[in-house]
């Protein structure tokens, strides 16, 4: 087969690899971008924004609810409709991508739909359904595989039909129950979604907290939210059989006990499938779940790869950050060397489960011997004022021989903009003495943070 001669070909097309291709179209070299679903990838049509339109209704909800506690009455009655409308028709379109394939053909880039494999070094094929293509990349192949729902090896699991994201975001109806499988940032905003929508939801963890990564403080208090809103949180605890008929799904948990419910969601992680994009013909380890980049997202010569695939932050906003750094070395530009130590993760439950850079417990690992403190929102004067729904911490950890933070949690109403601030701090390892003597107005929940640097042990900074 005769194989076309391009600079570039981008080989799937999530929110890193669409800004890419387009940088690199930009930059006036000849890119065909590869994308066996939807140009855009996961997250604006299966991810973060369908998910924050659900978070969004279902916190107005809960705001309606504190009404009665602040300012009299109100009665709240959830719909869904206008929270699948909005989906299918503001976020998705009806999950069709026609605008991102003209915005992507519009700067410049070739669009190609269908599966892309290395099929040897500066050779990617395409299936397409309609026969083979093949391309000679004169300058590099970039990888934006992005990643699929893992679904684990649960006894009677495989053959039902039960929900990932994917389906959840589709819902046209919130069920009368779900059972949530996983306990990281998919199930958790998905859980207290629904619930707040009236479904009667269950969530069971295997490991013995929610949000493993994050503090375990956050961890804690985002339990204590749950139960209060009526969450049953099973953590430590393993499904070891699915059976589902006709209405609904019984698991059977290792401890004996059985949940049923209407729906049954898979949000126990993420995997990628590095044999069938072919990374062994440039010499890569398929077997893996990463590829390994350096610092310009060079993975092996003539290959770049950027986002999920990395394991450096499954976030949209780090695939992103990754795609500028891998378009300018690819065009061979001047950039900064991608740098990891204040990335940013915000669950968007209520109230907001937001970190950066490293946790007590990674700085620990890490050998580095760190000084920390924690105050709660409640006992804040903005978290007096706000009153129903104030529950939060602030936990700051330092690196007392630098005098700087290393790492910072925020769990509190809009706890992901209060971060910006503590991202900043760690980003431009910004001097502890000087972070104590700046302003912070009065009152805001911000403002928690100059209360939180004041504990932090005098003799350590
Ligand atoms: C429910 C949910 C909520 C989330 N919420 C947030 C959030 O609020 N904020 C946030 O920052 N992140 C969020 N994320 C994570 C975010 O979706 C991802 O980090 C983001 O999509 C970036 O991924 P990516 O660029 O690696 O690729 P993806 O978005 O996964 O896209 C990769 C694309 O590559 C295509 N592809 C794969 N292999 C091939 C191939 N061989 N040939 C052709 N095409 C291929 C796939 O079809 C896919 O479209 C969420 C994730 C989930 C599941
Ligand atoms: N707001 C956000 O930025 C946001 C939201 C959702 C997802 N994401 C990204 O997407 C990634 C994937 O999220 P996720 O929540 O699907 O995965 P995850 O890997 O972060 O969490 C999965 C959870 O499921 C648990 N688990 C695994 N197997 C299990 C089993 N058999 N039974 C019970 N529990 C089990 C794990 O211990 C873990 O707590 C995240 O790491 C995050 O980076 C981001």
């Amino acid at each position: 087969m005769d194989a076309e001669e391009v600079d570039v070909v981008v080989i799937g097309l999530g929110p890193g690899g669409e800004d890419a291709a387009a940088r690199l179209a930009a930059g006036g070299l000849s890119v065909v971008g590869v994308e066996s679903r939807l140009v855009g990838g996961e997250c604006p049509y299966f991810a973060c924004v369908p998910t924050k339109m659900m978070v969004r209704a279902s916190d107005a909800l809960a705001e309606g609810r504190r009404v009665a506690e602040l300012a009299g009455s109100a009665q709240v009655s959830p719909d869904w409709t206008p929270v699948a409308d909005r989906i299918r028709d503001e976020a998705t379109t009806g999950w069709d991508d026609t605008a991102a394939v003209q915005r992507l053909e519009k700067s410049g880039a070739r669009f190609v739909r269908g599966f892309g494999r290395i099929s040897a070094p500066g050779e990617v094929s395409v299936s397409t359904g309609n026969g083979d293509r093949v391309f000679r990349t004169r300058r590099a192949i970039l990888l934006n595989p992005g990643t699929e729902p893992v679904v684990p090896p649960v006894d009677g699991l495989r053959d039902s039909p039960y929900w990932t994201n994917r389906d959840a975001v589709r819902a046209r109806e919130a069920p009368e129950s779900l059972l949530v499988l996983g306990g990281g940032p998919v199930g958790v905003e998905l859980a207290q979604v629904f619930s707040r929508f009236g479904t009667r939801v269950a969530m069971v963890e295997h490991e013995q907290r929610l949000l493993g990564p994050f503090e375990p403080e956050a961890s804690e208090l985002l339990e204590s939210v749950f139960e209060a809103e009526g969450i049953d949180v099973r953590t430590g605890e393993r499904a070891e059989s699915v059976a589902h008929d006709d209405d609904s799904f019984t698991v059977r948990l290792g401890s004996g006990a059985e949940l049923t419910a209407q729906r049954l969601l898979v949000a126990t992680g993420r995997r990628t499938d590095l044999a069938a994009l072919g990374v062994a013909a440039v010499g890569l380890d398929d077997r893996g779940r990463t590829i390994d980049v350096d610092v310009r997202m060079r993975a092996a010569d003539g290959v770049w790869a950027i986002g999920d695939v990395t394991g450096r932050g499954a976030f949209t906003h780090t695939s992103v950050y990754q795609a500028r750094i891998a378009a300018n070395d690819i065009l061979g530009q001047g950039h900064e060397n991608a740098d990891y130590r204040a990335v940013p993760a915000v669950t968007f439950t209520d109230p907001e489960v937001a970190m950066t850079g490293l946790t007590e417990a990674a700085a620990h690992d890490r050998g580095l011997p760190v000084v920390t403190a924690t105050t709660g929102i409640p006992a804040s004067t903005r978290g007096w004022i706000h009153k129903a729904g104030n529950q939060g911490l602030i936990k700051l950890v330092a690196d007392p021989r630098r005098g700087v933070l290393v790492g910072a949690t925020v769990v509190a109403p809009g706890g992901g903009e209060i971060l910006g601030a503590l991202a900043v701090a760690v980003h431009g390892e910004v001097p502890v003495e000087r972070l104590r003597h700046m302003i912070y107005a009065y009152p805001t929940f911000h403002r928690a943070i100059e209360a939180t640097l004041a504990e932090l042990p005098a003799s350590g900074i």
